[in-house]
């Protein structure tokens, strides 16, 4: 399957919170939708889903307008939506069932669910009873009860310790190996670039970087190298690379990196360091993070 968001536009009494969202999704590969508090990925994903209408723009599956009840789809909406006061097994299956859930197929995936996060011993419990974390743990599963194709996660890691953000990691590559379309949103983007193949980041309510994230760090690293050097500092490297124009340096605990925008080829910046009499120890391609091309990217607008 493949989803494409085509040039959405949003606005609540008169502000744009949506200016032209347009990226695509296909089944079978994991879809970060990425950005800060308030860039406007949950309207995004609430337009998706039909909870309102978009002012502009469409949401196509497969050539055809998308209907979220055409589809088996599962949703974690940012509001959750589960009641605190019932017992989690039963409204599992009440969500499942307004699905559109074969009762007993329900209830065997609401067993796989519960187990596969660890909280089988909870099936029968209020779910205000469960801590924060696993209340999260028990909404993310009730997207899931009804087998879904399209799974749409809205911040599914907040709220999740270190081991439970892996048991979640672990959940979305067995979605996509089982050739699900996922989305999910966040605004924490170490968790996510680690498993990521697709990002979508948004800011301020625009696409500001959409694809391929090894491609994008690829790209973007391309100017970049990580090196180390005997008896250099900084104003030598500078010094060394001052033809090349703008150079950027920073250090970190082991080694120098250099961002030289005007030359891409690492060749010929190693040649020039030799030249100057730069000690090089070790010199290798750097790829930026996804928190530092989000900053680079949506810098002058944060
Ligand atoms: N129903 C609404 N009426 C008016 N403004 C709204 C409404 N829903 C969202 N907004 C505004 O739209 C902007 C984007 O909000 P949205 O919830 O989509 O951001 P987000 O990227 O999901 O943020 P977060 O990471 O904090 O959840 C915000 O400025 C918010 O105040």
């Amino acid at each position: 399957m493949k989803l494409e968001v085509k040039n959405i536009h949003k606005s609540f009494s008169d502000v744009k919170i949506l200016k032209d969202i347009s990226f695509e999704v296909e089944s079978g590969k994991a879809m970060g939708f990425l950005g800060r508090n308030g860039a406007g990925k949950t309207t995004t994903l609430r337009a998706l889903m039909g909870v309102f209408r978009q002012n502009q723009g469409e949401f196509i599956l497969d050539g055809k307008i998308f209907r979220p009840e055409d589809y088996k789809v599962g949703y974690l909406p940012e509001e959750r939506g589960m009641y605190p006061k019932e017992e989690i097994a039963h409204q599992l299956e009440y969500f499942g069932k307004l699905r559109g859930g074969d009762k007993n197929e329900l209830r065997r995936n609401i067993d796989y669910w519960l187990d596969r996060v660890d909280l089988s011993a909870y099936k029968k419990k209020k779910l205000e009873t469960l801590s924060k974390g696993n209340q999260q743990k028990i909404q993310i599963v009730q997207s899931l009860v009804n087998n879904p194709d399209i799974v749409i996660l809205d911040e599914p890691f907040s709220g999740l310790d270190p081991v439970n953000s892996m048991v979640l990691k672990d959940i979305i590559v067995e979605l996509i190996s089982d050739n699900k379309l996922v989305i999910f949103s966040s605004h924490q983007m170490s968790y996510v670039e680690e498993f990521c193949d697709e990002i979508t980041l948004i800011n301020q309510g625009e696409i500001v970087l959409t694809g391929n994230l090894s491609r994008i760090k690829t790209e973007r690293g391309k100017n970049r190298i990580r090196l180390s050097a005997a008896k250099s500092d900084e104003n030598m490297l500078r010094k060394a690379l001052s033809s090349f124009g703008e150079t950027h340096i920073r250090e970190d605990k082991t080694s120098y990196i250099v961002h030289v925008p005007g030359e891409d080829n690492p060749s010929v910046i190693m040649k020039r360091l030799l030249e100057e009499g730069v000690e090089v120890r070790s010199f290798s391609p750097y790829l930026p993070s996804l928190t530092e091309i989000f900053v680079e990217t949506a810098g002058d607008k944060l």
